[in-house]
């Protein structure tokens, strides 16, 4: 039941990581001022999430299927609310996909495109209308800092959250004249299913019709960077925060030591610097890319942490 002057906030994906935080960090407001609609694919992957949520569970959050990759799913489950009437979407479900292209089949990338893509549209469309009538609410799309900087081996699912990008970026300025709000989440690495999934896979890929060499630099080179980088740089779901802010930012960027590799690429509008930075610090640093970024948590973690803000809506 919605208390009287509750949000509604419907959160997609949240059997696990991301979105089962934001679920329960949002159901145990000490003000109460949300009733959170859980919902993911498959209810029988609940078990986690209620019981993080304890108490809440039943009271200010409930439970509710829906696969954002199904028309059908989405409609039968806006079907269930009241009045339909939602008042912040959280469009946190997603998927990764890493390896050389060579041996991703086109149909695997387009799943990677039906989920973060067009699961997200299809969830925008769905609400869209309802807010816009109502001259209000608040559509966040957990991106990702790939929807900004492309990193090695990770091209389809970069791509995805790019589209994501230029996809929010023009949608935001209709929207904001029926002061509707658009806003994009931007983590870096983020310790959830969503790195051991990817080692899982990474493991039983034998990378067919890809090169000895191209297998070689994505196995032994990039995939121990990556465990790497996970590991110095890597955020918990509970640093992605969404507390209620009066004028919620459109760009939140999660993790300040994230944040210079971002900022690569706008200190050189040739591109050339991140290419070769990124070429450099794979290729050559290799080992010592752990000792400096080790380095840069330390240097960094005092300063900007305090400067860079973690908690919006
Ligand atoms: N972890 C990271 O390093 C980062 C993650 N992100 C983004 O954060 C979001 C959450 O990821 P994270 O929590 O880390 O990963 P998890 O793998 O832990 O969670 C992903 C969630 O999405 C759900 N999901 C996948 N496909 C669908 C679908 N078709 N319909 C509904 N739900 C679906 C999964 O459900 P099921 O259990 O059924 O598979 C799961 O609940 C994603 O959009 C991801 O791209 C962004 C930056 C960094
Ligand atoms: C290997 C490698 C990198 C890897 C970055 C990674 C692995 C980022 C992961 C981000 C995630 C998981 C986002 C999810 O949406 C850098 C730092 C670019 C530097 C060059 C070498």
């Amino acid at each position: 039941m919605v208390s009287p002057g509750q949000k509604v906030v419907l959160i997609t994906g949240c059997s696990s990581g991301i979105g089962l935080r934001m679920a329960v960090m949002l159901a145990k407001d000490e003000q109460k001022r949300y009733h959170v609609i859980a919902t993911m694919r498959d209810l029988k992957r609940k078990d986690k999430l209620v019981e993080a949520a304890g108490d809440a569970y039943g009271k200010t959050l409930s439970l509710a299927v829906l696969d954002v990759c199904n028309d059908e799913s989405v409609k039968q489950c806006f079907d269930g609310i009241k009045d339909r009437h939602v008042d912040v979407l959280i469009n946190n479900a997603g998927i990764g996909l890493v390896g050389p292209i060579e041996s991703i089949p086109i149909e695997e990338m387009k799943k990677v495109f039906e989920t973060n893509f067009f699961g997200v549209i299809r969830m925008i469309k769905e609400v869209m209308p309802d807010m816009k009538k109502r001259k209000g609410g608040h559509i966040i799309v957990v991106s990702s800092v790939m929807g900004l900087q492309g990193v090695v081996f990770n091209d389809v699912y970069a791509a995805s959250k790019f589209a994501m990008e230029g996809f929010c970026e023009s949608l935001a300025v209709q929207l904001l004249k029926f002061n509707v709000t658009l806003s994009l989440i931007e983590p870096g690495p983020v310790r959830t299913e969503f790195e051991t999934k990817m080692i899982e896979e990474v493991k039983q890929k034998e990378c067919p019709g890809a090169d000895p060499d191209t297998v070689h630099y994505f196995k032994n080179v990039y995939l121990p960077s990556s465990i790497d980088i996970f590991e110095t740089l890597g955020q918990t779901p509970d640093d992605i925060k969404v507390i209620e802010a009066s004028r919620p930012r459109f760009r939140n960027l999660t993790n300040p030591l994230y944040t210079p590799i971002v900022a690569l690429k706008y200190a050189d509008e040739t591109g050339g610097l991140s290419v070769h930075a990124f070429y450099h610090m794979l290729f050559n640093l290799g080992p010592l890319m752990h000792i400096s970024m080790t380095v840069m948590k330390y240097l960094t973690c005092g300063c900007l942490r305090s400067r860079t803000p973690r908690t919006f809506q």
